[in-house]
């Protein structure tokens, strides 16, 4: 059997029934797999979970047993043949419908001969299921087209007009950039640029960040230039929040739901390496991922600390220069690296994300010095989790002024969606 296809199979299931992130897993079963061309495996890995909804609902036309109670083995194995079919054009029919009935005889015993019937006759009806009608039902329409809930689909019909929605929709299923940010403590962007050009990468400077590049071509993260630390891979609107929250050399900061690390380590680079930052995560394992990345990138300011940012420490008490607030949130602005996001039920945990994002915006207000700052960041596009939450904690601390406030979004600043709102704290009045 062959082996790039084995791969995305593996990675797909792991994804289905174990809930793993798709970028993890596929990492993960690259290297154990060892598969000819990555490329392809990435390909119809990312392009399945991209299309899941409308590949069920074409798949739907074609079998008796509704898509929902079918077994995920056999479910995985259409997806990707229903994939090939109708996306990649390199790959001809023959082989597309061959390989999936070799996967089924491996992983779908006894159902190769229904594989190729399905296969065969989405073959014969030109490859083609008309979508439901967009004037009956747009949510639906738009569900179905673009793979996503529709409470996400009703979500953004609600902030924005229908063709902004249809374009935010598109942009979430295309392929973003690998973008990186220089670590400034080693090289300089131009440096750093010269090097990764000279390895045969393509390179571009950042649109919105200077200490970002966007680069093409293999896998640099396998090599020296990495390891060494002279690189971290970040989202320029990550990067942008770090350049809003305005950190400087010898300044006490707080980052208080901190892992992986992605901003403390740019905080540091950022300060020099002068000065102190507290990271505090609420999982004990995300947050010895931060001390290792410092290690890394020979960052030396970060003080790492299991807590829960619901509650207040009450020794850090008006001690922080600048708070940043990178609150947990439904991710709807990162659908580009993680498709799986696209497919979250409404769930209580994602409508009770306000109250929990509200709480810890609030016990880590308490920390920001008198003229500090307190950043409030999310990677998603919810107003409920943005622009609300900031309201309500401004309305209950009129000690605190909103100096600035963005949503970006993917298909206008390409780059995740991302809101940073920026909040400076009143300096206590002199009396005479
Ligand atoms: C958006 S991520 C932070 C990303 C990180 N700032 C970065 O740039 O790499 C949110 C983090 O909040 C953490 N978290 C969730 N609930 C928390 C809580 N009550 N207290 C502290 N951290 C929490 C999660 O474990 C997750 O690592």
């Amino acid at each position: 059997m062959d082996a790039n296809r084995r791969t995305a199979y593996y990675t797909l299931l792991d994804v289905e029934s174990k809930k793993s992130y798709s970028n993890i897993a596929l990492n993960h079963h690259i290297i154990t797999g060892k598969p000819d061309s990555p490329a392809f495996v990435r390909e119809l890995v990312y392009g399945v979970l991209e299309n899941k909804i409308y590949l069920d609902y074409m798949i739907g036309h074609f079998v008796k047993t509704p898509v929902a109670k079918m077994k995920t083995s056999d479910i995985t194995v259409l997806r990707m043949g229903f994939y090939q079919l109708k996306y990649m054009n390199s790959v001809p029919e023959y082989a597309a419908v061959n390989e999936s009935v070799s996967l089924a005889k491996r992983f779908c015993k006894g159902r190769e001969g229904f594989v190729n019937g399905v296969l065969r006759s989405f073959i014969r009806e030109g490859k083609e299921v008309a979508l439901p009608d967009r004037e009956k039902d747009l949510v639906n329409f738009f569900s179905i087209k673009y793979s996503y809930e529709p409470w996400i689909v009703e979500l953004w019909l609600d902030q924005y007009a229908v063709d902004f929605v249809e374009e935010l929709l598109a942009a979430g299923n295309l392929t973003p950039d690998l973008v990186i940010r220089v670590n400034t403590l080693k090289t300089s962007r131009q440096d750093l640029r010269r090097r990764v050009a000279s390895k045969g990468f393509e390179v571009k400077d950042g649109y919105l960040c200077k200490e970002a590049l966007h680069v093409t071509g293999g896998n640099l993260l396998s090599g020296p230039l990495y390891k060494n630390g002279f690189f971290s891979v970040q989202d320029e609107s990550s990067m942008l929040a770090v350049n809003i929250l305005d950190p400087k050399p010898g300044e006490l900061i707080m980052d208080v739901c901190a892992a992986p690390g992605g901003k403390s380590l740019a905080i540091a680079e950022k300060m020099e390496n002068m000065g102190e930052i507290t990271s505090w995560d609420i999982y004990k394992r995300k947050v010895a991922v931060i001390d290792k990345e410092a290690e890394r990138l020979g960052i030396k300011i970060i003080t790492t600390k299991t807590w829960d940012a619901t509650r207040v420490d009450s020794s850090m008490i008006e001690k922080a220069d600048r708070v940043i607030v990178d609150a947990p949130c439904s991710g709807l602005g990162v659908v580009r690296r993680k498709p799986e996001i696209k497919y979250k039920k409404q769930s209580r945990e994602i409508s009770e994300l306000p109250k929990k994002q509200l709480a810890i915006l609030s016990a880590s207000s308490k920390y920001v010095k008198p003229g500090g700052v307190l950043l409030y960041c999310t990677c998603t596009i919810s107003t409920l989790e943005n622009q609300k939450v900031v309201g309500e904690f401004l309305k209950k601390n009129p000690s605190f002024q909103k100096e600035s406030a963005l949503q970006l979004l993917p298909n206008i600043n390409n780059t995740d969606g991302f809101f940073i709102c920026k909040m400076r704290k009143e300096d206590k009045l002199i009396n005479d």
